[in-house]
């Protein structure tokens, strides 16, 4: 072998040396690099995971509390709707006591005065006629002295009963005005209807005597009737005067019956 034969060789060999070197270094590189970028991507993998599962950790903080905030809303609303309700109730209550006599359980003379006036006004706007009927029982005193003022008030009670059994009309009114002195409200009532209304109480008053204890007392009322068929300058207390004189008549003209009153052009 020459000696250029033997250089050319040695280049060539060089030459397959540098080319072997290069590709290695090269590999080497892109190796690292490679390993490099999938360690980046590992990382920023596990950051995205961290993140997320934060990111889904606050979620679950923001629900838990807009849950408890839902809860607590509701069950502030649902004592607010009970408190409301007992406040109704109590605002039932007292209305029911502002217009109820205690004793006896029928109207009392507050109720009165407000219903004569609205029955007074629709009588007049429906060309309806309107009774009153004043009810008071007869030497009640008597029942006071001889069996007592407890007695007495149970006798109230016992009317009563039969006053509210005696109304017809869910329309027809029963109140107590003042001491042993009840009346009733009749609207769309005409005279001969609310008397008959109040001969059959008395009638059955008179029958059925009054039980307290051992004693039987008989008891006996009277009544007076007053009927507004729009008359001219009648007003509601013109109505009441007319029941209270007709009651008047029947006191004076022996007590256990029904008188009534008629208007006159002098009224
Ligand atoms: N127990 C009781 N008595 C009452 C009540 N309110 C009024 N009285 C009594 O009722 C009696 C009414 O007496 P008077 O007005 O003289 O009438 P009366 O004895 O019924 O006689 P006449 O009405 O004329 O038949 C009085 O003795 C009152 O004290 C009450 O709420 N309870």
């Amino acid at each position: 072998m020459g000696f250029a034969q033997y250089k050319g060789q040695f280049y060539i060999g060089l030459f397959w040396f540098d080319a072997f070197l290069l590709t290695f270094i090269l590999s080497r590189q892109y190796a690292y690099q490679l390993r490099d970028k999938q360690q980046a991507q590992k990382h920023a993998l596990e950051h995205a995971k961290v993140s997320e599962q934060a990111q889904q950790e606050l979620l679950q903080l923001q629900q838990d509390n807009q849950n408890k905030l839902e809860n607590r809303v509701q069950e502030r609303t649902l004592e607010l709707n009970i408190a409301l309700q007992e406040l109704e109730e109590v605002n039932q209550e007292l209305e029911r006591k502002n217009i109820i006599d205690e004793m006896t359980g029928l109207f009392n003379r507050r109720h009165y005065d407000q219903k004569i006036l609205a029955e007074y006004r629709r009588s007049k706007r429906n060309l309806t006629p309107l009774s009153l009927v004043i009810i008071d029982i007869d030497h009640f005193k008597k029942v006071n002295d001889t069996y007592g003022h407890l007695a007495g008030d149970q006798c109230l009670i016992w009317l009563s009963v039969h006053i509210k059994q005696c109304l017809k009309r869910s329309t027809d009114m029963a109140f107590r005005y003042g001491g042993e002195e009840f009346c009733l409200i009749l609207p769309d009532t005409e005279n001969h209807g609310a008397f008959s209304l109040a001969e059959s109480l008395r009638e059955n008053i008179a029958r059925h005597p009054f039980h307290y204890q051992e004693s039987e007392i008989p008891i006996t009322i009277s009544c007076g009737v007053c009927t507004y068929q729009q008359q001219n300058d009648v007003e509601p207390e013109q109505i009441f005067s007319g029941a209270d004189n007709a009651l008047y008549k029947a006191k004076n003209s022996g007590r256990n019956q029904t008188q009534t009153y008629q208007f006159t052009e002098a009224d």
